[in-house]
C-alpha cells in the first residue's frame, strides 16, 4: 500500500538532468525525510504531496521511494512566500517574495495568475518584470497540466516534457486526432507507444492514420534486420498481422503514402517493392555518386609497376600479381574494391598503395566504420585512421539512433584528399555510405577494402556485396594465402569454412582446438578453465582479453545466461566490491561490460595512471568494451574505463546502454580482434547457425580459437548457407545507372 506524505522541499540533493531522477530532502509535518524518485519539476521551496513507500537503504538508511507526486499550490501566506522566494520563479528572491505577499496577502497567487500587471505595484518590480513573472507562472502551470494529462496515458515525465516542448498547447489536439504523429516527431516514442495512446483515445482498427503508421513501422522493423525495402506482398502481410486487420485494406493506403512521398514503390524482377523514402534515396545517391567518382586516370600501367617495384625494394617485400594489380587499379580508377579473406594480403596491399600515393605527393585519408577497426587500421598501416563518423565530423549529435545523423562534412564542405581508403567495408551500411560519399568530390579516389564473406552491416544494406555483384567497378579479389599466413590454422580453417569444406578437428594444431563436450554444465566449466588458467598463459594475455563468442542471445549457452555464470566465477561477490542491480541485472566493480548502442553525446575523459585528465571528448559506440572501475551508490554513477584510459560516467538510468561482456554475440564482435576466442557450439536454431557466423567468429581470433561443444554442429554450420537474404537493391541501381 502506497503512503502519502506532504511537506516542503528543503533541498535538492542530487538531480540527473537527463532523466529527472532526484534525491531531495523534505521537511514534513513531523520530521525530515530523504525522498528519491523521478520528478524533474519539483523545485526547492515547493510544497508537495508524494505517494510512495518507505524503504530502508543499505547505506543511506530510511528513504521515501516516490511513485507519484503532486505540486500543491501553496495556500497560506507563509507557504506562498516560501514558494515565491525559493527560486522557482526567476527574478524573485526571498526579499521580493516577502514584499509581494505582504502586499497582496491571500490573494497573491490569484493576482499573479490573473492580473500579473498589478505586481508592478510592488516596489522593485517593473511592468515588464511583472509580465514576465506572470508568463513564467503560466508556463509552469501549463507544463504541469500537460504532464498530468499525459500521465493518464502511461507516459513518463521525461517523455511528457519532450512532447510538451514539441507541440506546446497543440499537444492535446495531436493526441486526440493523430497520436501517431508523436512517433514521427519525437525520439523515444515508437509505434507501440503511439498505438497504445491511440487505442486509449479511441482510434483503432483500420483507421487511416493507424494503417499508415503501421506500414512505416513494418518498414522500420525490416530495416532493423538489414532490409532496405520489402516486397509489397510481404509488407502488407506483416502490417496486417501486426495491426490485426484485413490485408486488403492496406495497399490503397500505401499508394497514398507514395503520393505523399513517404514511401517509394518500384519494381524489381516484375514484383512491386516498397521502400521508406529515405532508404530509397540513400541507395540511389550512393549509386549515382559512385558512378560519378569512378573517373579513369590515364597513367601508364608499366610506369605504375616500375614505381611499385621501387617501393617493394625499399619495403623488402615482393607483391604477387594480384596485389600489384590492386595498386595499379587504385591509381587508374576513381573507385576500386579490394576484397579477400584473412591472410590474403589486404593490409600489405593497402600499405603499398599508401606508399605509392605518398611518393607521388598525393594526400590520402584512412577510415573504418568502427573505433576498434580504425584503431587496428592505424596499427597495421602506421598512419592515422579514423572512424568514418569522425572523418565526416559528426555534429549536432542526436540522442537516439533513429534520428538522422548530421555531419559537418558534406557536399558543401567536402573532404579534401586525393584518395580515401576505407577498411572493413563489410560493416558499412547504406546510410553511412551515403553520408560518406556526399562528402567526397569527383577527383578523389575511393578505395574500398573488406572481406565480403563477413557478416553484413548491422544497419540496412549489403553495400560491399552489392557493389561487387553489380560488376560496375574494378574489383580485385585477393585469394592467395601467403606462406606466413598458411602456418596459422585459424586462417587456413577460415578459408575452408568459407569454401564449405570440412575442417580438421584433431587438436594437433597450435592455434585451433575443438573440445568435444555434450553437456552445457561441462561446456561452461571448460570455458572457465580456459579463461582463467589456460588461455592467458597460452596467448600471453589477461583473462579479460579472452573473449567468449556465442551465436545466440537466448538459451543455456546464450549471451544472457553465460554472462551471469561467467560473472559469478570470474568476478564474484567480494566485500568492498560494490555492485548494483539494474533492471534485473547485476553490475559489479571489476565487471567487463560493453556499450550496446551508439551514444554520440556521452562524455569521456582520458586519465593518466595518476588520475590526471589529459584529453576530453564525446561518444562511446556500439561494441566498445570496458571495465567497471567504480560504482558510486550515492551519486548513482557507474564509471567505466575503456581502452584502459578513457573514463566514462553512466548514471544508473543510462546503464541500459551497458551489458556484461564476458560473452558477446558473434554479431557484436564484427570488426574486433581478440588474442583468443572461445566459441560454444552445441545447439540452436538453424537460422542462426550458419557458415558466415562461424567464419566471422573464427576470424576474430589473432592467436587461438577454441570451439567447445559438438563437432557435428560445427560441420552443420559449415554446410548451412541459408542465412537470411536481405532485401537490398544497390546492385540494381548501379546496373541501371551504368546502362
Ligand atoms: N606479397 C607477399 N609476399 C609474402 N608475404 C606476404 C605478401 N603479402 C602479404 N604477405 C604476408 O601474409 C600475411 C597476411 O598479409 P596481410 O596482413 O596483408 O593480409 P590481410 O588480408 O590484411 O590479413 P587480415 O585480414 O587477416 O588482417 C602477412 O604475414 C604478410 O606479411
Amino acid at each position: 500500500m502506497a503512503e502519502t506524505i506532504q511537506g516542503y522541499v528543503e533541498k535538492i540533493v542530487y538531480r540527473n538532468q537527463e532523466n529527472g531522477y532526484t534525491v531531495l530532502s523534505l521537511t514534513g509535518e513531523d520530521d525530515d525525510i530523504t525522498c528519491v524518485g523521478s520528478f524533474p519539476f519539483i523545485n526547492e521551496g515547493e510544497y508537495v504531496e508524494l505517494q510512495g513507500n518507505y524503504i530502508s537503504h543499505q547505506i543511506y538508511g530510511d528513504q521515501f521511494q516516490v511513485q507519484s507526486y503532486d505540486i500543491k499550490e501553496p495556500e497560506d501566506m507563509m507557504s506562498m512566500e516560501r514558494y515565491l522566494g525559493s527560486g522557482a520563479v526567476k527574478g524573485i528572491g526571498v526579499a521580493l517574495a516577502a514584499r509581494i505577499v505582504r502586499k497582496f496577502k491571500e490573494d497573491t497567487f490569484r493576482i499573479i495568475e490573473q492580473e500579473p500587471e498589478r505586481l508592478a505595484e510592488v516596489k522593485g518590480i517593473s511592468v515588464a518584470k511583472a509580465q514576465e513573472i506572470g508568463t513564467q507562472f503560466e508556463d509552469k502551470k501549463d507544463l504541469r497540466d500537460a504532464m498530468l494529462f499525459l500521465q493518464k496515458y502511461g507516459i513518463t515525465n521525461n517523455l511528457a516534457v519532450k512532447i510538451y516542448k514539441q507541440y506546446g498547447s497543440r499537444m492535446y489536439e495531436v493526441i486526440r486526432e493523430n497520436p501517431y504523429k508523436l512517433a514521427d516527431d519525437i525520439s523515444g516514442v515508437g509505434f507501440r507507444i503511439a498505438d497504445e495512446i491511440a487505442s486509449k483515445v479511441g482510434i483503432g482498427g483500420d483507421a487511416e492514420f493507424r494503417i499508415k503508421a503501421g506500414v512505416l513501422y513494418a518498414l522500420l522493423q525490416a530495416s532493423q534486420s538489414g532490409n532496405v525495402y520489402l516486397p509489397m506482398d510481404l509488407l502488407i502481410a506483416k502490417t496486417a498481422q501486426m495491426l490485426i486487420i484485413e490485408p486488403d485494406k492496406i495497399e490503397k493506403h500505401i499508394m497514398d503514402m507514395m503520393i505523399d512521398k513517404r514511401v517509394v514503390i518500384k519494381e524489381i524482377d516484375d514484383k512491386k517493392v516498397v521502400y521508406s523514402t529515405n532508404y530509397y534515396y540513400s541507395e540511389l545517391n550512393v549509386a549515382r555518386m559512385l558512378h560519378d567518382l569512378n573517373e579513369q586516370y590515364d597513367v601508364g600501367i608499366d610506369e605504375i609497376i616500375d614505381r611499385v617495384k621501387k617501393i617493394e625494394k625499399i619495403e623488402k617485400i615482393e607483391l604477387d600479381e594480384m596485389q600489384r594489380d590492386a595498386v595499379v587499379e587504385a591509381v587508374r580508377n576513381g573507385v576500386l574494391v579490394i576484397t579477400g579473406g584473412p591472410g590474403t594480403g589486404k593490409t600489405t596491399t593497402i600499405n603499398t598503395i599508401i606508399k605509392f600515393f605518398e611518393a607521388e605527393g598525393l594526400d590520402f585519408l584512412l577510415a573504418a566504420p568502427t573505433g576498434r577497426a580504425a584503431k587496428r587500421m592505424s596499427e597495421t598501416t602506421g598512419y592515422e585512421a579514423q572512424t568514418i563518423h569522425r572523418l565526416l565530423e559528426l555534429s549536432g549529435a542526436p540522442d537516439d539512433s533513429n534520428t538522422r545523423l548530421n555531419f559537418e562534412k558534406n557536399e558543401e564542405n567536402p573532404l579534401e584528399a586525393d584518395a580515401i581508403i576505407i577498411d572493413e567495408m563489410s560493416m558499412v551500411d547504406i546510410s553511412l555510405m551515403n553520408a560518406l560519399l556526399r562528402a567526397i568530390t569527383v577527383g578523389t579516389r575511393v578505395i574500398l577494402v573488406g572481406d565480403v564473406n563477413q557478416l553484413p552491416s548491422v544497419g540496412p544494406g549489403n553495400v560491399l556485396k552489392d557493389i561487387i555483384t553489380s560488376n560496375a567497378f574494378h574489383v580485385v579479389k585477393l585469394n592467395k594465402i601467403f606462406r606466413q599466413a598458411k602456418e596459422s590454422d585459424i586462417i587456413v580453417n577460415a578459408h575452408k569454412i568459407n569454401r564449405g569444406e570440412p575442417i580438421t578437428l584433431d587438436n594437433k594444431s597450435r592455434d585451433f582446438f575443438m573440445l568435444k563436450r555434450d553437456d552445457v554444465t561441462v561446456i561452461i566449466q571448460v570455458m572457465l578453465t580456459l579463461i582463467k588458467y589456460k588461455m592467458p598463459k597460452y596467448v600471453n594475455a589477461k583473462p579479460y582479453d579472452i573473449q567468449v563468442l556465442t551465436p545466440m542471445r537466448k538459451g543455456e549457452l546464450g549471451v544472457d545466461r553465460l554472462n551471469q555464470v561467467l560473472q559469478m566465477y570470474l568476478n564474484p561477490v567480494e566485500t568492498g566490491k560494490r555492485e548494483k542491480e539494474i533492471s534485473g541485472r547485476i553490475f559489479r566493480e571489476g565487471d567487463k561490460v560493453m556499450q550496446i548502442k551508439n551514444n554520440y553525446q556521452i562524455e569521456w575523459e582520458c586519465k593518466s595512471q595518476f588520475g590526471l585528465s589529459f584529453e576530453k571528448g564525446t561518444g562511446v559506440f556500439n561494441g566498445d568494451t570496458g571495465i567497471i572501475k567504480e560504482i558510486n551508490l550515492y551519486s548513482e554513477i557507474i564509471t567505466v574505463v575503456f581502452d584502459e584510459i578513457r573514463y566514462v560516467e553512466y548514471s544508473f538510468q543510462q546503464a541500459d546502454e551497458l551489458e556484461l561482456a564476458y560473452a558477446i554475440t558473434i554479431h557484436k564482435s564484427q570488426g574486433s580482434e581478440y588474442p583468443a576466442v572461445i566459441i560454444p557450439v552445441l545447439s540452436g536454431p538453424k537460422m542462426l547457425l550458419h557458415r558466415n557466423l562461424l567464419y566471422t567468429a573464427v576470424t576474430r581470433a589473432k592467436s587461438c580459437v577454441t570451439l567447445v561443444g559438438s563437432s557435428s554442429v560445427v560441420q552443420s554450420m559449415i554446410d548451412n548457407v541459408s542465412e537470411q537474404e536481405r532485401y537490398t537493391s544497390l546492385d540494381t541501381r548501379l546496373k541501371e545507372i551504368m546502362k
